[in-house]
């Protein structure tokens, strides 16, 4: 999904969405439809958009275009401007996405409509029951300091802390057995997480979204807008959740990959088990994915139940094999469509990826040694000219 998809599709979306041609006369005239405002109206409060279950678009969004709405939809109720914003965020989809979203949220309604949740109470943000007490401090004092207290970062780029309480981590993974048995009993076909997980389940597909939107919403993003700000941290607005399950007759392990996120959080849940750990091998743009590792990019890490794991989606990355026993992890992608759009009008070297700061070295040490030569070669010349011109005097 992306908020502002190619260039001439937006802009031929964004002159549909504010203005129309009238043809009359012989002559043509623009009508403005007021569908928007330019300058958004900063004083005004916007509503909360947390539980809605847009496919491809998250609560910031809707949020920030709110203040852009023409004065009489200002406070109007909220289903009329979800409905208003809704209209016109869905020009900025193709076709394809349309109906990829249409059916994604049918399978989902049906799913959520029949699906007898085991734990009730995990589908509602509870964050003293989630979170152990150190996390939810820090997230409350929303400082560097009061974050980098409960966090090591063993490698640069990747953080690990304590986060969920032992309940919940054995709740959610009771609720997705449940969910599981349930899906096998009655024969449904469900979606696997992705193409490399082929067992475990897509959260957001069995009720928990609002609340996922709301984990991303007010306990990622006050840290990724600190320790990711550069790479689209700054500004997550939709995620994708879900469980991933190791162990016998289940995924072994997990091959180096990078994740369609800029943020993901990686929680341990349980249960017991060796082997399974996470290894990195650096960050890497889209060109330069399959490029070799130095060894200073090359970190294994082992996780254990409650611990978080926080790193970029292009930290290439994966999970060796576990050797016995059973490894449920909590991964939440979360994404930023303003820094995806943002992204593809740069070019050149990207300041972040392994690869192309080595290019931009190789090339800076190329041009020092040319530079040092053309000198060397310069002075030389000069000597040769003074030596001859004193011999001929
Ligand atoms: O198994 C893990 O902990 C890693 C999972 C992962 O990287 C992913 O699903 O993208
Ligand atoms: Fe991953």
């Amino acid at each position: 999904m992306s908020f502002l998809r190619s260039s001439s599709d937006r802009r031929k979306s964004a002159s549909k969405a504010t203005r129309s041609t009238v043809r009359g006369g012989g002559k043509s005239k623009i009508v403005v439809n007021q569908r928007l405002q330019l300058n958004p109206d900063n004083n005004h409060q916007p509503e909360s958009y947390e539980d809605l279950k847009s496919n491809h678009f998250g609560p910031w969004i809707f949020r920030e275009l709110e203040k852009h709405l023409p004065s009489n939809m200002l406070n109007a109720s909220r289903d009329k401007k979800v409905k208003y914003m809704s209209g016109i965020l869905d020009e900025y989809l193709s076709p394809a996405e349309r109906f990829r979203g249409q059916k994604q949220k049918e399978f989902r309604q049906k799913i959520i409509s029949n699906y007898p949740p085991l734990h009730k109470e995990l589908y509602t943000m509870h964050p003293t029951t989630f979170f152990v007490p150190e996390f939810l401090r820090a997230i409350n004092d929303n400082t560097e300091d009061s974050f980098r207290r409960i966090m090591s970062e063993p490698a640069p780029g990747i953080f690990a802390f304590e986060m969920l309480q032992p309940r919940f981590c054995e709740l959610l993974i009771s609720e997705f057995d449940n969910f599981e048995r349930w899906v096998h009993d009655q024969k449904v076909r469900v979606m696997r997480p992705n193409t490399m997980n082929h067992y475990g389940a897509v959260l957001d597909d069995f009720g928990f979204q609002t609340m996922l939107a709301k984990l991303m919403e007010d306990f990622i993003c006050p840290l990724s807008k600190v320790f990711y700000a550069e790479t689209g941290g700054a500004n997550l607005d939709s995620h994708h959740g879900f469980i991933v399950e190791y162990g016998n007759n289940r995924d072994v392990d997990l091959g180096l990959h990078v994740d369609d996120s800029e943020v993901t959080l990686n929680v341990c849940l349980g249960t017991k088990f060796s082997g399974g750990d996470l290894f990195f091998r650096g960050m890497r743009c889209e060109k330069h994915v399959n490029t070799e590792s130095r060894s200073e990019e090359i970190f294994d890490y082992s996780h254990f139940p409650g611990q978080a794991v926080l790193h970029h989606g292009r930290h290439r990355h994966g999970a060796r094999a576990t050797i016995s026993g059973h490894r449920v992890n909590l991964l939440l992608w979360c994404r930023s469509s303003v820094y995806r759009e943002i992204r593809k009008y740069q070019k050149g070297f990207c300041s972040w990826c392994g690869e192309c700061k080595r290019e931009k070295e190789e090339r800076m040490h190329t041009l020092i040694d040319n530079t040092k030569l053309v000198s060397h070669y310069v002075i030389f010349i000069l000597h040769a000219h003074a030596l001859l011109s004193r011999k001929m005097t």
